[in-house]
Protein backbone atom coordinates (compact mmCIF):
# COMPACT_ATOMS: atom_id res chain seq x y z
CA UNK A 1 0.00 0.00 0.00
CA UNK A 2 1.93 3.19 -0.86
CA UNK A 3 1.92 6.34 1.66
CA UNK A 4 -0.10 9.53 1.01
CA UNK A 5 2.38 11.89 -1.46
CA UNK A 6 2.71 14.64 1.10
CA UNK A 7 3.61 11.94 4.23
CA UNK A 8 7.80 11.55 4.73
CA UNK A 9 7.72 7.75 4.60
CA UNK A 10 8.48 6.90 8.32
CA UNK A 11 8.63 2.98 8.18
CA UNK A 12 7.15 1.85 11.52
CA UNK A 13 6.09 4.86 13.09
CA UNK A 14 2.83 4.84 14.91
CA UNK A 15 2.08 7.73 12.02
CA UNK A 16 2.56 5.10 9.20
CA UNK A 17 0.68 2.78 10.95
CA UNK A 18 -2.26 4.69 11.58
CA UNK A 19 -2.68 5.98 7.89
CA UNK A 20 -2.44 2.72 6.65
CA UNK A 21 -5.50 1.03 9.13
CA UNK A 22 -7.46 3.90 8.34
CA UNK A 23 -6.84 3.31 4.46
CA UNK A 24 -7.51 -0.46 4.70
CA UNK A 25 -10.83 0.32 6.63
CA UNK A 26 -12.10 2.46 4.54
CA UNK A 27 -11.29 0.01 1.03
CA UNK A 28 -12.32 -2.68 2.93
CA UNK A 29 -15.02 -1.80 5.31
CA UNK A 30 -12.98 -3.60 7.80
CA UNK A 31 -9.30 -5.23 8.35
CA UNK A 32 -11.26 -8.79 7.85
CA UNK A 33 -14.13 -7.16 5.40
CA UNK A 34 -17.83 -7.17 6.08
CA UNK A 35 -19.98 -7.58 8.92
CA UNK A 36 -19.94 -9.55 12.51
CA UNK A 37 -22.09 -12.81 12.97
CA UNK A 38 -23.47 -14.05 16.09
CA UNK A 39 -20.36 -15.96 16.98
CA UNK A 40 -18.48 -12.89 16.02
CA UNK A 41 -16.86 -14.19 13.12
CA UNK A 42 -16.18 -11.62 10.36
CA UNK A 43 -17.73 -12.86 6.51
CA UNK A 44 -16.44 -11.29 3.73
CA UNK A 45 -18.95 -9.85 2.01
CA UNK A 46 -19.77 -12.20 -0.74
CA UNK A 47 -18.02 -12.32 -4.28
CA UNK A 48 -21.47 -12.07 -6.94
CA UNK A 49 -20.22 -15.17 -8.34
CA UNK A 50 -20.08 -17.14 -4.80
CA UNK A 51 -21.84 -20.67 -4.37
CA UNK A 52 -21.04 -20.70 -0.84
CA UNK A 53 -24.38 -21.01 0.08
CA UNK A 54 -25.70 -22.94 -3.20
CA UNK A 55 -23.52 -26.39 -3.93
CA UNK A 56 -24.02 -30.05 -4.01
CA UNK A 57 -21.99 -32.60 -2.85
CA UNK A 58 -20.71 -35.58 -5.00
CA UNK A 59 -19.47 -38.50 -3.18
CA UNK A 60 -17.29 -40.61 -4.56
CA UNK A 61 -16.18 -42.95 -1.42
CA UNK A 62 -17.28 -46.03 -4.06
CA UNK A 63 -15.35 -44.88 -6.78
CA UNK A 64 -12.10 -42.81 -5.80
CA UNK A 65 -12.64 -44.71 -2.27
CA UNK A 66 -12.42 -47.74 -4.01
CA UNK A 67 -8.82 -46.53 -5.29
CA UNK A 68 -7.57 -46.25 -1.74
CA UNK A 69 -4.84 -48.92 -0.94
CA UNK A 70 -6.74 -50.55 1.90
CA UNK A 71 -10.24 -50.55 -0.13
CA UNK A 72 -11.87 -53.86 -0.91
CA UNK A 73 -15.81 -53.45 -0.88
CA UNK A 74 -17.90 -56.21 -1.53
CA UNK A 75 -21.57 -55.51 -2.16
CA UNK A 76 -23.30 -55.73 1.20
CA UNK A 77 -20.76 -53.33 2.34
CA UNK A 78 -20.90 -51.08 -0.87
CA UNK A 79 -24.85 -51.19 0.00
CA UNK A 80 -24.21 -50.44 3.59
CA UNK A 81 -22.62 -47.13 2.29
CA UNK A 82 -24.58 -45.91 0.18
CA UNK A 83 -27.71 -46.38 2.57
CA UNK A 84 -25.71 -44.53 4.81
CA UNK A 85 -24.71 -41.59 2.34
CA UNK A 86 -28.07 -41.41 1.15
CA UNK A 87 -29.30 -41.05 5.26
CA UNK A 88 -26.81 -38.40 5.58
CA UNK A 89 -28.32 -36.24 2.50
CA UNK A 90 -25.49 -36.68 0.00
CA UNK A 91 -26.92 -35.22 -3.66
CA UNK A 92 -25.10 -37.97 -5.46
CA UNK A 93 -23.18 -41.19 -5.02
CA UNK A 94 -20.41 -42.10 -7.33
CA UNK A 95 -19.71 -45.86 -8.16
CA UNK A 96 -16.67 -47.17 -9.81
CA UNK A 97 -16.89 -48.29 -13.47
CA UNK A 98 -19.12 -50.95 -14.40
CA UNK A 99 -16.17 -51.86 -17.30
CA UNK A 100 -13.40 -51.95 -14.31
CA UNK A 101 -14.80 -55.73 -13.63
CA UNK A 102 -18.03 -58.01 -13.48
CA UNK A 103 -19.04 -57.65 -10.05
CA UNK A 104 -17.98 -53.75 -10.33
CA UNK A 105 -20.97 -53.85 -12.99
CA UNK A 106 -23.27 -56.24 -10.87
CA UNK A 107 -22.66 -54.04 -7.97
CA UNK A 108 -23.21 -50.91 -10.09
CA UNK A 109 -26.83 -52.33 -10.88
CA UNK A 110 -28.08 -53.75 -7.75
CA UNK A 111 -27.16 -49.96 -6.16
CA UNK A 112 -29.21 -48.58 -8.95
CA UNK A 113 -31.76 -50.87 -7.74
CA UNK A 114 -32.01 -49.48 -3.96
CA UNK A 115 -34.31 -46.95 -4.69
CA UNK A 116 -32.73 -44.68 -2.45
CA UNK A 117 -34.58 -41.56 -1.13
CA UNK A 118 -32.11 -38.44 -2.08
CA UNK A 119 -29.02 -39.63 -3.44
CA UNK A 120 -28.93 -40.17 -7.31
CA UNK A 121 -26.58 -42.54 -8.54
CA UNK A 122 -23.48 -41.98 -10.97
CA UNK A 123 -20.67 -43.78 -12.33
CA UNK A 124 -17.36 -42.62 -13.67
CA UNK A 125 -15.84 -43.95 -16.96
CA UNK A 126 -13.31 -43.39 -19.18
CA UNK A 127 -14.06 -41.26 -22.58
CA UNK A 128 -14.49 -43.88 -24.44
CA UNK A 129 -17.40 -45.17 -26.36
CA UNK A 130 -17.07 -48.87 -24.87
CA UNK A 131 -17.45 -47.61 -21.20
CA UNK A 132 -20.08 -45.33 -22.13
CA UNK A 133 -22.17 -48.46 -23.92
CA UNK A 134 -21.87 -50.70 -20.51
CA UNK A 135 -22.16 -47.47 -18.21
CA UNK A 136 -26.06 -46.61 -19.35
CA UNK A 137 -27.42 -49.70 -19.79
CA UNK A 138 -26.76 -50.32 -15.58
CA UNK A 139 -29.44 -47.64 -14.54
CA UNK A 140 -27.53 -45.38 -13.10
CA UNK A 141 -28.86 -41.51 -12.77
CA UNK A 142 -25.90 -39.91 -14.59
CA UNK A 143 -22.37 -40.84 -15.97
CA UNK A 144 -19.33 -38.76 -15.38
CA UNK A 145 -16.60 -39.05 -17.98
CA UNK A 146 -12.62 -38.22 -17.72
CA UNK A 147 -9.96 -38.27 -19.85
CA UNK A 148 -6.72 -36.25 -19.49
CA UNK A 149 -5.68 -33.10 -21.20
CA UNK A 150 -2.43 -32.34 -19.58
CA UNK A 151 0.69 -33.34 -21.75
CA UNK A 152 2.12 -35.83 -19.25
CA UNK A 153 -1.51 -37.98 -19.26
CA UNK A 154 -1.64 -37.12 -23.32
CA UNK A 155 1.57 -38.84 -24.22
CA UNK A 156 2.24 -41.51 -21.31
CA UNK A 157 -1.51 -42.41 -20.53
CA UNK A 158 -3.75 -42.70 -23.16
CA UNK A 159 -1.70 -41.61 -26.35
CA UNK A 160 -4.73 -39.33 -27.91
CA UNK A 161 -4.19 -35.36 -28.78
CA UNK A 162 -6.33 -32.88 -28.29
CA UNK A 163 -8.55 -33.47 -31.92
CA UNK A 164 -8.99 -37.10 -31.01
CA UNK A 165 -10.32 -36.15 -27.16
CA UNK A 166 -12.32 -33.47 -28.56
CA UNK A 167 -14.14 -35.63 -31.03
CA UNK A 168 -14.63 -39.04 -28.89
CA UNK A 169 -16.32 -36.42 -25.80
CA UNK A 170 -18.56 -35.47 -28.36
CA UNK A 171 -19.63 -38.93 -29.43
CA UNK A 172 -19.69 -40.22 -26.13
CA UNK A 173 -21.65 -36.94 -24.48
CA UNK A 174 -24.17 -37.02 -27.28
CA UNK A 175 -24.88 -40.94 -27.14
CA UNK A 176 -25.36 -40.84 -23.13
CA UNK A 177 -27.45 -38.02 -23.76
CA UNK A 178 -29.79 -39.92 -26.48
CA UNK A 179 -30.38 -42.54 -23.65
CA UNK A 180 -31.39 -39.65 -21.19
CA UNK A 181 -29.00 -39.60 -18.94
CA UNK A 182 -27.44 -36.76 -16.94
CA UNK A 183 -23.34 -36.27 -18.42
CA UNK A 184 -20.18 -34.58 -16.90
CA UNK A 185 -16.99 -34.23 -18.85
CA UNK A 186 -13.90 -33.75 -17.09
CA UNK A 187 -10.26 -33.20 -17.84
CA UNK A 188 -8.06 -34.86 -15.73
CA UNK A 189 -5.10 -33.19 -14.40
CA UNK A 190 -6.62 -29.80 -15.50
CA UNK A 191 -4.31 -27.84 -13.52
CA UNK A 192 -1.10 -28.84 -15.34
CA UNK A 193 -3.41 -28.90 -18.98
CA UNK A 194 -2.50 -25.93 -21.36
CA UNK A 195 -5.50 -23.24 -20.63
CA UNK A 196 -6.52 -22.59 -24.27
CA UNK A 197 -6.95 -26.84 -24.62
CA UNK A 198 -9.25 -26.51 -21.42
CA UNK A 199 -11.19 -23.44 -22.11
CA UNK A 200 -11.98 -24.80 -25.94
CA UNK A 201 -13.05 -28.34 -25.00
CA UNK A 202 -15.33 -27.28 -22.20
CA UNK A 203 -16.83 -24.52 -24.54
CA UNK A 204 -17.37 -27.28 -27.08
CA UNK A 205 -19.07 -29.45 -24.40
CA UNK A 206 -21.31 -26.91 -22.69
CA UNK A 207 -22.74 -26.16 -26.17
CA UNK A 208 -23.43 -29.81 -26.73
CA UNK A 209 -25.71 -29.58 -23.96
CA UNK A 210 -22.89 -31.33 -21.32
CA UNK A 211 -24.83 -31.26 -17.84
CA UNK A 212 -21.52 -30.33 -15.93
CA UNK A 213 -17.78 -29.95 -16.55
CA UNK A 214 -15.03 -31.19 -13.99
CA UNK A 215 -12.03 -29.56 -13.01
CA UNK A 216 -9.69 -31.86 -11.46
CA UNK A 217 -6.35 -31.63 -9.59
CA UNK A 218 -5.58 -35.11 -10.12
CA UNK A 219 -2.20 -34.58 -8.85
CA UNK A 220 -3.10 -32.56 -6.07
CA UNK A 221 -0.35 -29.91 -7.20
CA UNK A 222 -3.45 -26.57 -6.86
CA UNK A 223 -3.77 -23.47 -4.49
CA UNK A 224 -6.44 -22.22 -3.57
CA UNK A 225 -5.62 -19.05 -5.40
CA UNK A 226 -4.68 -21.32 -8.48
CA UNK A 227 -8.53 -22.58 -8.25
CA UNK A 228 -10.02 -20.04 -7.83
CA UNK A 229 -8.77 -17.93 -11.14
CA UNK A 230 -9.64 -21.25 -12.83
CA UNK A 231 -12.57 -21.71 -12.15
CA UNK A 232 -14.11 -18.09 -12.23
CA UNK A 233 -12.27 -18.19 -15.79
CA UNK A 234 -14.35 -21.40 -16.32
CA UNK A 235 -17.19 -19.42 -15.07
CA UNK A 236 -17.21 -16.79 -17.84
CA UNK A 237 -17.14 -19.55 -20.61
CA UNK A 238 -19.27 -22.25 -19.79
CA UNK A 239 -23.32 -21.86 -18.84
CA UNK A 240 -23.28 -25.42 -17.47
CA UNK A 241 -22.45 -26.49 -13.67
CA UNK A 242 -19.41 -26.86 -13.05
CA UNK A 243 -17.98 -29.76 -10.80
CA UNK A 244 -14.06 -29.52 -8.22
CA UNK A 245 -12.06 -33.14 -7.58
CA UNK A 246 -9.15 -31.94 -5.46
CA UNK A 247 -6.33 -34.42 -4.48
CA UNK A 248 -4.43 -33.80 -0.93
CA UNK A 249 -1.07 -34.35 -1.81
CA UNK A 250 -0.35 -31.08 -0.61
CA UNK A 251 -2.88 -30.52 2.23
CA UNK A 252 -5.09 -28.01 0.25
CA UNK A 253 -8.03 -30.29 -0.95
CA UNK A 254 -10.85 -28.55 1.80
CA UNK A 255 -9.43 -25.37 1.00
CA UNK A 256 -9.24 -25.64 -2.60
CA UNK A 257 -13.30 -26.52 -3.01
CA UNK A 258 -14.03 -23.39 -0.61
CA UNK A 259 -11.93 -21.86 -3.34
CA UNK A 260 -13.52 -23.34 -6.17
CA UNK A 261 -17.10 -22.44 -4.37
CA UNK A 262 -16.54 -19.03 -4.22
CA UNK A 263 -15.45 -18.89 -7.31
CA UNK A 264 -18.81 -20.24 -8.41
CA UNK A 265 -18.49 -23.98 -8.94
CA UNK A 266 -21.76 -25.87 -8.00
CA UNK A 267 -20.15 -29.34 -6.96
CA UNK A 268 -17.47 -31.09 -4.61
CA UNK A 269 -16.35 -34.07 -5.01
CA UNK A 270 -15.50 -36.04 -1.81
CA UNK A 271 -15.09 -39.13 0.18
CA UNK A 272 -15.81 -40.48 3.58
CA UNK A 273 -12.60 -39.43 5.73
CA UNK A 274 -10.66 -38.69 1.97
CA UNK A 275 -9.78 -42.32 1.27
CA UNK A 276 -8.74 -42.47 -2.57
CA UNK A 277 -5.42 -42.50 -4.40
CA UNK A 278 -2.58 -41.58 -2.66
CA UNK A 279 -3.59 -39.84 0.45
CA UNK A 280 -7.17 -39.39 -1.21
CA UNK A 281 -9.54 -36.16 -2.06
CA UNK A 282 -11.47 -33.71 -0.18
CA UNK A 283 -12.79 -35.38 3.02
CA UNK A 284 -16.80 -34.89 3.14
CA UNK A 285 -16.10 -34.28 7.14
CA UNK A 286 -13.85 -31.51 6.36
CA UNK A 287 -15.49 -30.00 3.30
CA UNK A 288 -18.90 -29.74 6.17
CA UNK A 289 -16.56 -28.28 8.89
CA UNK A 290 -15.28 -25.84 6.13
CA UNK A 291 -19.23 -24.99 4.45
CA UNK A 292 -20.78 -25.02 8.44
CA UNK A 293 -18.66 -21.86 8.99
CA UNK A 294 -19.70 -20.26 5.96
CA UNK A 295 -23.36 -21.00 6.47
CA UNK A 296 -24.50 -23.05 8.83
CA UNK A 297 -27.91 -22.68 8.42
CA UNK A 298 -27.65 -23.61 4.50
CA UNK A 299 -25.56 -27.10 5.50
CA UNK A 300 -28.29 -28.20 8.19
CA UNK A 301 -30.91 -27.66 5.88
CA UNK A 302 -29.32 -29.68 3.27
CA UNK A 303 -27.93 -32.60 5.38
CA UNK A 304 -28.53 -35.33 8.55
CA UNK A 305 -25.47 -34.25 10.40
CA UNK A 306 -25.88 -36.42 13.32
CA UNK A 307 -24.73 -39.33 10.89
CA UNK A 308 -21.28 -38.47 10.08
CA UNK A 309 -19.88 -40.07 12.53
CA UNK A 310 -21.87 -42.91 11.94
CA UNK A 311 -20.80 -42.93 8.29
CA UNK A 312 -17.43 -42.23 8.76
CA UNK A 313 -17.58 -45.45 11.42
CA UNK A 314 -18.81 -47.56 8.40
CA UNK A 315 -16.14 -46.44 6.31
CA UNK A 316 -13.40 -47.00 8.97
CA UNK A 317 -14.26 -50.19 10.14
CA UNK A 318 -14.58 -50.95 6.20
CA UNK A 319 -11.48 -50.14 5.23
CA UNK A 320 -9.85 -51.27 8.24
CA UNK A 321 -8.10 -47.88 9.56
CA UNK A 322 -8.91 -45.90 12.59
CA UNK A 323 -11.03 -42.35 12.52
CA UNK A 324 -8.08 -40.06 12.48
CA UNK A 325 -7.14 -38.27 16.65
CA UNK A 326 -7.33 -34.95 14.73
CA UNK A 327 -10.18 -35.46 12.25
CA UNK A 328 -12.70 -32.87 11.65
CA UNK A 329 -15.39 -32.45 13.93
CA UNK A 330 -15.40 -36.30 14.85
CA UNK A 331 -11.86 -36.72 15.46
CA UNK A 332 -11.53 -38.05 19.62
CA UNK A 333 -9.92 -34.30 20.37
CA UNK A 334 -12.43 -32.08 18.02
CA UNK A 335 -14.29 -30.20 20.62
CA UNK A 336 -11.39 -31.34 24.17
CA UNK A 337 -10.15 -28.16 25.94
CA UNK A 338 -7.13 -28.74 27.72
CA UNK A 339 -5.09 -25.22 28.54
CA UNK A 340 -6.90 -23.60 31.60
CA UNK A 341 -6.99 -20.24 29.68
CA UNK A 342 -9.34 -22.20 27.00
CA UNK A 343 -10.80 -24.30 29.79
CA UNK A 344 -12.17 -20.57 31.80
CA UNK A 345 -13.75 -19.14 28.46
CA UNK A 346 -15.15 -22.29 26.96
CA UNK A 347 -16.95 -22.52 30.52
CA UNK A 348 -18.46 -18.78 30.23
CA UNK A 349 -18.87 -18.84 26.80
CA UNK A 350 -18.16 -22.31 24.41
CA UNK A 351 -18.04 -19.75 21.24
CA UNK A 352 -14.76 -18.20 22.52
CA UNK A 353 -12.74 -21.01 21.23
CA UNK A 354 -14.96 -22.98 19.20
CA UNK A 355 -16.27 -22.16 15.85
CA UNK A 356 -18.27 -25.36 15.35
CA UNK A 357 -21.51 -26.65 18.40
CA UNK A 358 -20.31 -30.54 18.52
CA UNK A 359 -24.26 -30.74 19.48
CA UNK A 360 -25.09 -29.33 15.63
CA UNK A 361 -23.12 -33.04 14.89
CA UNK A 362 -24.52 -34.94 17.86
CA UNK A 363 -20.37 -34.59 19.55
CA UNK A 364 -20.16 -33.67 23.43
CA UNK A 365 -17.95 -31.17 24.22
CA UNK A 366 -15.60 -32.18 26.90
CA UNK A 367 -13.11 -30.01 29.14
CA UNK A 368 -9.97 -31.83 29.99
CA UNK A 369 -9.22 -31.38 33.85
CA UNK A 370 -6.41 -33.56 35.18
CA UNK A 371 -2.89 -32.09 33.78
CA UNK A 372 -0.36 -29.82 34.61
CA UNK A 373 -1.72 -26.63 32.22
CA UNK A 374 -5.06 -26.77 33.71
CA UNK A 375 -6.89 -23.72 36.02
CA UNK A 376 -8.66 -22.73 39.03
CA UNK A 377 -11.45 -22.23 36.56
CA UNK A 378 -11.86 -25.14 35.52
CA UNK A 379 -11.53 -27.45 38.94
CA UNK A 380 -14.25 -25.06 39.84
CA UNK A 381 -16.43 -26.42 37.35
CA UNK A 382 -15.80 -30.36 38.45
CA UNK A 383 -16.48 -28.89 42.13
CA UNK A 384 -19.82 -27.86 41.09
CA UNK A 385 -20.76 -30.56 38.86
CA UNK A 386 -19.53 -32.90 41.85
CA UNK A 387 -21.62 -30.77 44.28
CA UNK A 388 -18.94 -30.07 46.70
CA UNK A 389 -19.19 -27.03 48.61
CA UNK A 390 -15.37 -24.91 48.68
CA UNK A 391 -14.86 -21.42 48.18
CA UNK A 392 -12.37 -19.82 45.93
CA UNK A 393 -9.49 -19.68 47.91
CA UNK A 394 -10.04 -23.56 48.95
CA UNK A 395 -10.50 -24.35 45.31
CA UNK A 396 -7.17 -22.85 44.04
CA UNK A 397 -5.20 -24.69 46.52
CA UNK A 398 -6.68 -28.20 45.62
CA UNK A 399 -5.87 -26.73 41.75
CA UNK A 400 -2.28 -26.26 42.93
CA UNK A 401 -2.09 -30.06 44.55
CA UNK A 402 -3.58 -31.52 41.22
CA UNK A 403 -1.18 -29.41 39.32
CA UNK A 404 1.95 -30.54 41.40
CA UNK A 405 0.48 -34.73 40.94
CA UNK A 406 0.18 -34.04 37.25
CA UNK A 407 3.47 -33.09 36.89
CA UNK A 408 4.53 -36.51 37.87
CA UNK A 409 1.83 -37.92 35.61
CA UNK A 410 -1.84 -37.09 34.01
CA UNK A 411 -4.36 -36.83 36.62
CA UNK A 412 -7.42 -39.18 34.74
CA UNK A 413 -11.08 -37.35 36.15
CA UNK A 414 -11.50 -40.30 38.52
CA UNK A 415 -7.87 -38.94 40.35
CA UNK A 416 -9.22 -35.72 40.05
CA UNK A 417 -12.62 -36.76 41.32
CA UNK A 418 -10.75 -38.25 44.49
CA UNK A 419 -8.58 -35.60 45.03
CA UNK A 420 -11.78 -33.11 45.09
CA UNK A 421 -13.45 -35.39 47.71
CA UNK A 422 -10.98 -35.40 49.90
CA UNK A 423 -10.12 -32.03 50.02
CA UNK A 424 -13.71 -31.20 50.93
CA UNK A 425 -14.63 -34.06 53.21
CA UNK A 426 -11.42 -33.02 55.39
CA UNK A 427 -12.48 -29.08 55.08
CA UNK A 428 -15.61 -30.57 56.41
CA UNK A 429 -14.06 -32.61 59.20
CA UNK A 430 -11.91 -29.55 59.92
CA UNK A 431 -8.75 -31.84 59.03
CA UNK A 432 -7.15 -29.66 56.48
CA UNK A 433 -6.71 -25.46 55.97
CA UNK A 434 -5.70 -23.57 52.57
CA UNK A 435 -1.94 -23.76 52.05
CA UNK A 436 -1.88 -27.39 54.30
CA UNK A 437 -0.03 -29.34 51.44
CA UNK A 438 1.56 -32.09 53.73
CA UNK A 439 -1.07 -32.76 55.28
CA UNK A 440 -3.57 -33.30 51.83
CA UNK A 441 -0.34 -35.59 51.18
CA UNK A 442 -1.15 -37.89 53.92
CA UNK A 443 -4.83 -37.74 53.28
CA UNK A 444 -4.41 -38.50 49.95
CA UNK A 445 -1.78 -41.77 50.95
CA UNK A 446 -4.12 -43.01 53.66
CA UNK A 447 -6.51 -42.76 51.30
CA UNK A 448 -4.58 -44.96 48.42
CA UNK A 449 -3.27 -47.25 51.39
CA UNK A 450 -6.95 -48.39 52.23
CA UNK A 451 -7.63 -48.96 48.74
CA UNK A 452 -5.28 -51.40 48.38
CA UNK A 453 -6.14 -53.20 51.48
CA UNK A 454 -9.78 -53.28 50.52
CA UNK A 455 -11.53 -56.76 50.79
CA UNK A 456 -11.37 -56.75 47.10
CA UNK A 457 -7.58 -56.04 47.08
CA UNK A 458 -6.97 -58.76 49.56
CA UNK A 459 -8.80 -61.32 47.73
CA UNK A 460 -7.23 -60.06 44.59
CA UNK A 461 -3.89 -61.04 46.36
CA UNK A 462 -4.65 -64.41 48.09
CA UNK A 463 -5.86 -65.73 44.31
CA UNK A 464 -2.51 -64.00 42.80
CA UNK A 465 -0.45 -66.19 46.10
CA UNK A 466 -2.68 -68.96 45.18
CA UNK A 467 -1.97 -69.20 41.86
CA UNK A 468 1.78 -69.01 41.93
CA UNK A 469 1.90 -71.79 45.13
C1 LIG B 1 -7.58 -40.14 -12.06
C2 LIG B 1 -8.51 -41.28 -11.88
O1 LIG B 1 -8.64 -41.74 -10.81
S1 LIG B 1 -9.35 -41.80 -13.22
C3 LIG B 1 -10.28 -43.19 -12.71
C4 LIG B 1 -9.43 -44.38 -12.48
N1 LIG B 1 -10.30 -45.52 -12.43
C5 LIG B 1 -9.97 -46.68 -12.94
O2 LIG B 1 -8.88 -46.90 -13.44
C6 LIG B 1 -11.04 -47.74 -12.87
C7 LIG B 1 -10.47 -49.11 -12.72
N2 LIG B 1 -9.71 -49.45 -13.89
C8 LIG B 1 -9.77 -50.65 -14.53
O3 LIG B 1 -10.46 -51.54 -14.10
C9 LIG B 1 -8.98 -50.81 -15.76
O4 LIG B 1 -7.90 -49.89 -15.74
C10 LIG B 1 -9.83 -50.56 -17.04
C11 LIG B 1 -10.90 -51.64 -17.13
C12 LIG B 1 -10.53 -49.19 -16.99
C13 LIG B 1 -8.95 -50.61 -18.26
O5 LIG B 1 -8.20 -51.77 -18.19
P1 LIG B 1 -7.21 -52.23 -19.38
O6 LIG B 1 -7.94 -52.21 -20.68
O7 LIG B 1 -6.60 -53.52 -18.98
O8 LIG B 1 -6.13 -51.05 -19.53
P2 LIG B 1 -5.08 -50.46 -18.49
O9 LIG B 1 -5.75 -50.25 -17.18
O10 LIG B 1 -3.85 -51.27 -18.46
O11 LIG B 1 -4.73 -49.08 -19.17
C14 LIG B 1 -5.66 -48.06 -19.29
C15 LIG B 1 -6.20 -48.01 -20.72
O12 LIG B 1 -7.19 -46.98 -20.81
C16 LIG B 1 -6.74 -45.93 -21.69
N3 LIG B 1 -7.15 -44.72 -21.02
C17 LIG B 1 -6.65 -44.22 -19.88
N4 LIG B 1 -7.37 -43.17 -19.52
C18 LIG B 1 -8.33 -43.02 -20.43
C19 LIG B 1 -9.38 -42.12 -20.55
N5 LIG B 1 -9.59 -41.22 -19.61
N6 LIG B 1 -10.20 -42.21 -21.60
C20 LIG B 1 -10.01 -43.19 -22.53
N7 LIG B 1 -9.03 -44.10 -22.45
C21 LIG B 1 -8.20 -44.00 -21.42
C22 LIG B 1 -5.24 -46.12 -21.80
O13 LIG B 1 -4.77 -45.64 -23.02
C23 LIG B 1 -5.11 -47.63 -21.72
O14 LIG B 1 -5.49 -48.17 -22.96
P3 LIG B 1 -4.62 -49.29 -23.76
O15 LIG B 1 -5.50 -50.49 -23.75
O16 LIG B 1 -4.49 -48.70 -25.09
O17 LIG B 1 -3.34 -49.49 -23.05
O1 LIG C 1 -13.42 -37.43 -13.01
C1 LIG C 1 -12.85 -36.53 -12.43
O2 LIG C 1 -13.16 -35.34 -12.56
C2 LIG C 1 -11.72 -36.82 -11.49
C3 LIG C 1 -11.00 -38.07 -11.78
C4 LIG C 1 -9.98 -38.31 -10.72
O3 LIG C 1 -10.19 -39.08 -9.82
C5 LIG C 1 -8.80 -37.47 -10.71
O4 LIG C 1 -8.52 -36.80 -11.70
O5 LIG C 1 -8.11 -37.49 -9.69
ZN1 LIG D 1 -9.14 -38.51 -8.03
Amino acid sequence: MCPPADKPVANGSEEMVAIDLASAVKTNGHLNGGEKDKKGFYNRPSDFLSNTSNWQIIESTLREGEQFANAFFDLETKIKIAKALDEFGVEWIELTSPAASPESRAHCEAICQLGLKRSKILTHIRCHMDDARIAVETGVDGVDVVIGTSSFLREHSHGKDMSWITKTAIEVIQFVKSKGIEIRFSSEDSFRSELVDLLSIYRTVDKIGVNRVGVADTVGCADPRQVYELVRTLRGVVSCDIECHFHNDTGCAIANAYAALEAGATHIDTSVLGIGERNGITPLGGLIARMMVADPEYVKSKYNLTMLREVENIVAEAVEIQVPFNNYITGFCAFTHKAGIHAKAILANPSTYEILNPADFGMTRYVSIGHRLTGWNAVKSRVEQLNLTLNDEQIKDATAKIKELADVRTQSMEDVDMILRIYHNAVQEGKLKVGQSAVLDRLLEEHVNSRETSPNRNAKRQRVEEASA
